[in-house]
């Protein structure tokens, strides 16, 4: 892929974006109808009927089914991290890698607890990996640039990262995986996500710059200013998302991105985790304005600007845990939550059957 021209890896870009279409309506109103037939009040199932719903817009069907559950969670580093914009260091990137390899990270345990797959994905983490086991080796760059002195990433580094998570999409549907969670790891990623969040939402940093890792007062104050700078200096275009993505994102949000379009037009619906993979998620439904409805919301971060970033993409999480760890584990505990839908359509007695009176 590398060595592809930016038109070339454009052109795939917008053929994966010509994929997607829109939801089955057809089979939507079936579910409707169907949950409608059921022993309880209409619609008092909430969130959990539109989940049902939105599985069989996606699948094409009034009988959705899950298979095989995957994480896709992509890593990266940032230059930005030597402003000083986080609370760990760097290396914390690489050896969380080597963590979520031998089982030992948080999303381990919850992909598990969901009977789920995780696989990470290099997509430009800026120490040498070695990718055996559960790590895909995608890398564009040994990190994005300091964006606060000039853009992140080429274009061409952005097109190489955005394809690189749809390809790893494409394989692991192609291996049977029917239902996806996105995940992120990165030292500093908080920082791109929160200029990505402002931008799209036209949210003042004040409202959407948090503490990340675990920042004092001081490193927020530092972090907003770098933020600035990098938007100042930059001067991303709002109206081109591939400009926004490559001046102040980073190589793991746009591996998110691609995954979310390659589910998306491939009819896989896509719970979308934290702050950094609605960041990538705001970036995909700027490319491809469609793929917002193969996009399941899962948790409400910590994140100040989570919740400016969910309602710029019309989407309201299901969860409220004060999370704020990233790597797919919000996404992974709506799961749960994703399967429960389904149960609720294909197991429950409906009014005629059960001879429950309905509605007077
Ligand atoms: O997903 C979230 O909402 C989230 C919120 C805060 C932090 N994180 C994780 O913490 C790292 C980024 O934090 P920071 O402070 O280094 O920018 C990165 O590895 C993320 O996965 C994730
Ligand atoms: C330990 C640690 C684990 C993480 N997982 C995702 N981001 C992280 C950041 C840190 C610091």
């Amino acid at each position: 892929m590398e060595n592809l021209t930016e038109e070339k890896l454009f052109a795939q870009l917008q053929e994966l974006i010509g994929n997607i279409s829109d939801l089955d309506e057809a089979a939507m109103g079936q579910v409707q109808e169907r949950l409608d037939s059921l022993t309880k009040p209409q619609g008092s199932l909430g969130q959990l009927e539109q989940i049902a719903k939105q599985l069989g817009g996606i699948q094409g069907t009034s009988n959705p089914q899950i298979k095989k559950k995957a994480v896709l969670l992509m890593a990266g580093d940032h230059g930005i991290a030597a402003e000083g914009v986080s609370a760990f260091p760097q290396e914390v990137t690489p050896q969380m890698v080597y963590n979520i390899m031998n089982d030992g990270a948080a999303i381990n345990v919850l992909a598990r607890q969901a009977n789920a797959d995780v696989f990470c994905t290099d997509v430009g983490v800026a120490f040498p990996i070695e990718a055996t086991g559960n790590i895909i080796q995608k890398r564009v760059a040994n990190g994005t640039k300091n964006m606060a002195k000039g853009p992140a990433m080429s274009r061409q580094e952005a097109l190489q990262a955005l394809l690189a998570g749809a390809e790893v999409a494409q394989e692991k549907i192609q291996a049977g995986y029917n239902l996806f969670a996105t995940g992120d790891l990165g030292i500093g990623n908080t920082t791109p996500s929160s200029a990505i969040v402002s931008l799209f939402t036209n949210s003042p940093l004040e409202d959407v710059v948090g503490r990340g890792t675990g920042i004092d007062d001081a490193g927020l104050i530092n972090k907003r200013q770098a933020i600035q700078k990098a938007i100042d200096v930059n001067q991303p275009n709002t109206e081109d998302a591939l400009d926004v993505l490559c001046k102040v994102g980073g190589l793991e949000i746009a591996a998110i991105a691609g995954s979310i379009l390659q589910a998306a037009a491939s009819r896989v619906p896509i719970v979308v985790d934290g702050f950094i993979s609605t960041a990538g998620a705001l970036v995909a439904a700027n490319l491809a304005p469609k793929s917002t409805a193969f996009m399941i919301p899962s948790h409400g971060s910590v994140e100040p600007g989570h919740c400016k970033a969910l309602a710029g993409l019309g989407l309201e999480p299901v969860l409220n845990l004060n999370m704020r760890l990233g790597e797919g584990t919000g996404a992974a505990l709506t799961f749960h939550l994703v399967e429960a839908a389904l149960h609720i359509l294909n197991e429950m007695s409906t009014f005629a059957d059960a001879g429950v009176s309905e509605k007077s």
